[in-house]
């Protein structure tokens, strides 16, 4: 009785095989249906080729027919193999075309939700991977017929000369699929170790090769250091390697030897039947062809069952993110609020947010302030949506935010975060990204000068390891503020703006911030005191709850309140780096 993991296994193939049938027969039906002739036809050619050289040593002088029969089977077999595997590579470009856009547009519809969920990033990357191997399917169950209908045609041009020897060719084809069977299963276990010790591995180089990063490991001396991080990683993928390869190799031997057994017992079949001269030299000749054909079957059902499981990770990744309808801006919200949210993280100690009340009202600029850990991000991320209350209400308008989706609700905000993406494309892409809708170059140059970074022209390309324009952390800042001003939505959450920028280009941000503020509601995470002057509300926050509320006159003139504190343990005292 098979064990119940090897069912699973084989059904999984047979799942997997069916789908790309069908993934192929929907995007590239034309080279689907001649790879299916070319591989009929060619499964056809040892059987006829047995008969034919059959007749022709029969026939003697007199088989014409046969003899130019034979030669036309035999000159079409190689360049038909050539052909059937250039259109199998044909349709697997195709598929691989489709697979790694689906997978773009899948990763495009990732909430922020999903994005911070740990095994995300893992599921993008293995799925990522899989594209490769999952295009490479759908030619396989093809082949796996092919073959069985090879020895099918080789069985019966041979059981006419000896019905044993027929079976003992179709049972050749046995040893090969279970070798590459058990193969495939070690393999599937195998790779999974191999691609998380590369993962790593990559990971460690591209700390040695990013310009930030290897910079400052060249500085302190500890490039070395995570070369040998990235030795271990590698070695450790390599024998993993290499004991795959081992059992791999001794089962393919295996396999062998009982298929050379297999095709010798149907030869001294026919010989011991005293089948003749003619039809022993039929049968050699037709298994030498069909050979081939059937050691293909076993490789091509060992990739089908080595690709299953990746194959089954893809769809159920790309279904796991449904079609989304486009996010559509929300201009106008009259005003936000966290109402008593209490939050606290899978398996932290303690919340992150108390009791927390927050509120902004339309045309208000308000901000958040308090030490590292205090819980301004986890307020955010709460408002936002990329978290949920466990106790509380995250109100919009005055109603339950609850209540709408993800992408009706991140339609309500623009949000700076302080790692800001640095999206090196041409400068008039990179700032588009605000909108997810078209928009014109004009909108686009009053976004950048909105956030003082009108110098660059649009079409400059962004980043030097594109062969374009490098330029500094302010810069890259502004390049992110003006995508907010080209979002305009009804409500701003900027993280530190201005942390990468001067002080006179801050003042001057924060300027038009206060200008424009009326149109909005603009949340502002600060440190610096010289940004929080002119706010219409400070929420100071400390260990997860708003310890301190007011005007920036209101907290500097409470001297042992937190706020006062808080600048002071910085060394930066309000009422000093306050602009005068
Ligand atoms: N993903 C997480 N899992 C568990 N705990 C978290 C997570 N993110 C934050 N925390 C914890 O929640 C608390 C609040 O963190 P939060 O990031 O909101 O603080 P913050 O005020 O934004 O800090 P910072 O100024 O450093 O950005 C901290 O104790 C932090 O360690």
């Amino acid at each position: 009785m098979p064990s119940p993991r090897r069912k699973i296994t084989v059904l999984a193939a047979f799942r997997t095989a069916r789908e790309s049938l069908s993934d192929a027969a929907g995007i590239t039906p034309g080279w689907l249906l001649l790879y299916c002739v070319l591989v009929l036809v060619q499964a056809g050619l040892p059987g006829a080729q047995v008969v034919l050289i059959e007749d022709l040593i029969e026939g003697g002088s007199g088989a014409w027919g046969s003899l130019l029969g034979l030669t036309v089977v035999v000159g079409a077999m190689y360049p038909f193999a050539q052909v059937t595997t250039t259109v199998a590579q044909r349709m697997m470009l195709r598929l691989r075309l489709h697979y790694r856009v689906e997978l773009a547009h899948a990763a495009a519809r990732l909430s922020p939700s999903r994005l911070a969920m740990p095994d995300v990033v893992t599921e993008l990357e293995a799925s990522q991977s899989a594209t490769h191997p999952m295009s490479d399917i759908a030619s396989r169950p093809v082949q796996v017929l092919g073959a069985a209908a090879t020895s099918a045609v080789l069985c019966a041009a041979i059981w006419s000369f000896n019905p044993l020897s027929g079976l003992l060719v179709l049972a050749a084809l046995v040893p090969t699929v279970l070798a590459f069977t058990l193969i495939s299963r070690i393999e599937s276990k195998g790779w999974p170790q191999v691609a998380e010790h590369d993962r790593k591995a990559a990971y460690a180089t591209e700390q040695l090769i990013q310009q930030r990063s290897g910079t400052e490991l060249a500085i302190l001396g500890s490039g070395p250091k995570v070369a040998g991080l990235i030795a271990d990683r590698r070695a450790e993928a390599t024998w993993v390697l290499d004991r795959m390869i081992r059992t791999a190799m001794t089962l393919e031997v295996a396999a062998a030897v009982l298929t050379a057994v297999l095709f010798g017992g149907a030869l001294v079949a026919l010989v011991l039947e005293d089948a003749g001269g003619a039809a022993a030299a039929a049968a050699i000749a037709g298994t030498i062809s069909g050979l081939n054909a059937i050691r293909q079957c076993g490789y091509a059902f060992g990739t089908i069952v080595t690709a299953a499981p990746q194959a089954t990770m893809y769809r159920r990744f790309v279904r796991s993110v449904p079609p989304a309808p486009p996010q559509s801006i929300v201009r106008t919200v009259q005003s936000v609020a966290l109402d008593n949210v209490s939050f606290q993280y899978p398996g932290a100690a303690a919340p992150a947010l108390r009791d927390v009340r927050i509120e902004a009202r339309r045309g208000e600029m308000i901000a958040l302030v308090g030490v590292n850990g205090a819980g301004k991000s986890t307020a955010i991320n709460l408002l936002v949506g990329s978290l949920a209350p466990d106790r509380g209400r995250v109100l919009i308008d005055g109603t339950d935010a609850g209540g709408l989706t993800e992408t009706e609700r991140l339609g309500h905000f623009g949000l700076l975060v302080q790692e800001f993406g640095r999206f090196e494309f041409a400068l008039r892409d990179a700032v588009a990204l605000g909108s997810p809708t078209d928009v014109p170059d004009e909108h686009l140059r009053t976004a950048l000068a909105a956030a003082f970074a009108k110098d660059l022209p649009l079409d400059t390309q962004l980043g030097q390891q594109w062969g374009g324009t490098g330029i500094s952390g302010g810069q890259w800042q502004r390049v992110a503020l003006a995508r907010i001003h080209l979002r305009n939505a009804g409500v701003w959450i900027l993280d530190e703006p201005t942390s990468a920028i001067d002080a006179e280009a801050e003042r001057a941000v924060f300027a038009e911030l206060r200008r424009t503020r009326h149109t909005r509601i603009t949340i502002v995470v600060s440190h610096r005191a010289s940004t929080l002057v002119g706010m219409d509300g400070i929420y100071v926050m400390d260990d997860g709850a708003v310890v301190q509320r007011g005007t920036y006159q209101d907290l500097i003139s409470q001297p042992d309140g937190r706020f006062a504190r808080l600048f002071a343990t910085q060394g930066e005292h309000p009422l000093n780096s306050a602009p005068h």
